[in-house]
């Protein structure tokens, strides 16, 4: 590991409330100390958005729900309320981050205190913390306000947004079942389904606070446009490891840990990456979340949700989507896919940090055969959140991270990256000012 790159000596946080008006030096944890940096213009802004969003739809919808679960949830809704607007007013006055009474998190927040602030933890607070522990945290705070009910505990907020992201792509969903129902499982077929997978992760609800984000037209189709857009493309590691492994051992079967992101659409993608390669591997587990997060990170109910869904008469204007989930069902009956829930997603860590934090999951990871992460905060949790020099080895930046031969596929939506080569950063810049942070940009990058 290249010492020079490699964040040793934690930043300087400034506790005396003072913004910097610059962007990341190189080798810090992005923080939003630094005001022109995304995680300045998330905290300020793009947070409180989605905090009253959920406020406000709490509030319009408090009949309703009172309708479906009863008065006295309805009830619980005021109560839920009352601990977010408290909770927004403590992040947009830039209190210190609080202890939850979760043990995990606390003593994370110790941790982080004893790393960049001498160990005094109301010395942490939203802007000058690192913005992964401070971003994590907000989602957390969230779903600790509706424990507070009693009828509302496992209330999604953003079940609505997620669903309406699959509805809205319902017709290029068409158009991508047609392709995987009327194609072969050759390599060009396969290459295609993990760009496709790719350019999902453009359809995340987190980037825009929550808007309605769909995918427009047939994705096969765009591909060849969207090439030049990929900037570290080492894809071919991926199918060779798992070419190599089937014919070292013919006999040991082949599971791929596929990390999943977002629901909806992407999710969409997912799944038809996942059904051609059913054609290389025996198993694919999938890794979901425990708590909503991000706003349109899947959890196990909207894994189950979509293959319903396409199964369900409101799909029947389009039989391909039928026809194809009927065999995705197939599939989870079989187990040869499954869903894996694990509390660490939803944790504040950098990846780096699993073995230590969840001994057990890391040891999971170390059995598949190939590991696939999705999306931009997957990302930005193997890379540890840090502004590397763009063309830092990505395995350098996973500081030890490999429990199996890893893909991460992801749209840039955060201003980190590592694993460019040299001078590439420079140029998109030249053409492009917010490449890091627009969503047009991917990355496909290997490392074992
Ligand atoms: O769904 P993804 O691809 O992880 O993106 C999550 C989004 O949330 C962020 O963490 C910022 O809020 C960005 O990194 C990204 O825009
Ligand atoms: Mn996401």
């Amino acid at each position: 590991m290249p010492e020079k790159n490699v964040p040793t000596s934690p930043p300087t946080c400034p506790t005396d409330l003072s913004l910097i008006d610059s962007t990341y030096p190189v080798g810090v944890p992005l923080t939003a100390t630094y005001r022109l940096g995304f995680a300045f213009k998330t905290i300020n802004l793009r947070l409180p958005v989605i905090l009253t969003k959920i406020i406000d739809q709490l509030s319009r919808d408090k009949n309703e729900i009172g309708e479906s679960c009863g008065q006295e949830a309805r009830d619980d809704v005021k109560i839920v309320v009352g601990a977010l607007a408290k909770f927004k007013n403590e992040m947009v006055t830039n209190k210190p981050i609080y202890k939850t009474g979760c043990k995990i998190w606390d003593s994370y927040l110790e941790h982080i205190a004893q790393l960049y602030f001498e160990g005094v933890v109301e010395d942490v607070k939203w802007y000058f913390a690192p913005w992964l522990h401070v971003e994590c945290y907000f989602y957390k705070r969230i779903h600790d306000a509706f424990q507070l009910s009693n009828h509302l505990k496992s209330f999604d907020p953003f079940r609505k947004q997620k669903e309406d992201g699959f509805e809205c792509s319902k017709k290029s969903s068409a158009q991508l079942a047609e392709y995987v129902l009327s194609s072969d499982s050759s390599d060009a077929v396969l290459q295609t389904l993990l760009e496709v997978g790719l350019w999902g992760n453009r359809c995340d609800l987190s980037l825009s606070s929550g808007e309605e984000v769909s995918q427009l037209g047939n994705l096969v189709d765009q591909l060849q446009g969207l090439r030049n857009f990929v900037l570290c493309d080492e894809s071919a590691n991926f199918w060779k490891i798992l070419k190599d492994a089937k014919t070292a051992n013919p006999d040991n079967p082949l599971t791929v840990g596929y990390v999943l992101d977002n629901a909806g659409f992407e999710l969409f993608t997912d799944f038809c990456l996942a059904d051609k390669l059913m054609d290389r591997v025996d198993r694919i587990d999938f890794y979901v979340k425990t708590t909503p997060w991000f706003i349109s990170d899947a959890l196990k109910t909207d894994f189950d949700w979509l293959i319903e869904r396409m199964c369900s008469g409101d799909c029947s204007d389009f039989p391909v989507l039928v026809k194809l989930a009927e065999r995705w069902k197939g599939y989870v009956l079989s187990k040869r896919w499954t869903v894996v829930e694990s509390e660490f997603w939803t944790y504040p860590h950098a990846y780096f940090e699993m073995q230590d934090a969840d001994p057990e999951l890391y040891s999971t990871l170390t059995k598949h055969t190939h590991l696939i992460f999705k999306g931009d905060l997957n990302y930005r949790k193997l890379i540890g959140d840090v502004s590397w020099k763009p063309d830092t080895p990505f395995k350098d930046a996973l500081r030890g991270f490999c429990p199996a031969p890893l893909l991460s596929l992801r749209t840039l939506k955060a201003d980190c990256i590592a694993g460019l080569r040299a001078g590439l950063a420079e140029e998109i810049e030249s053409k492009s000012q917010d490449w890091l942070v627009s969503g047009e940009y991917g990355i496909m990058q290997h490392a074992q």
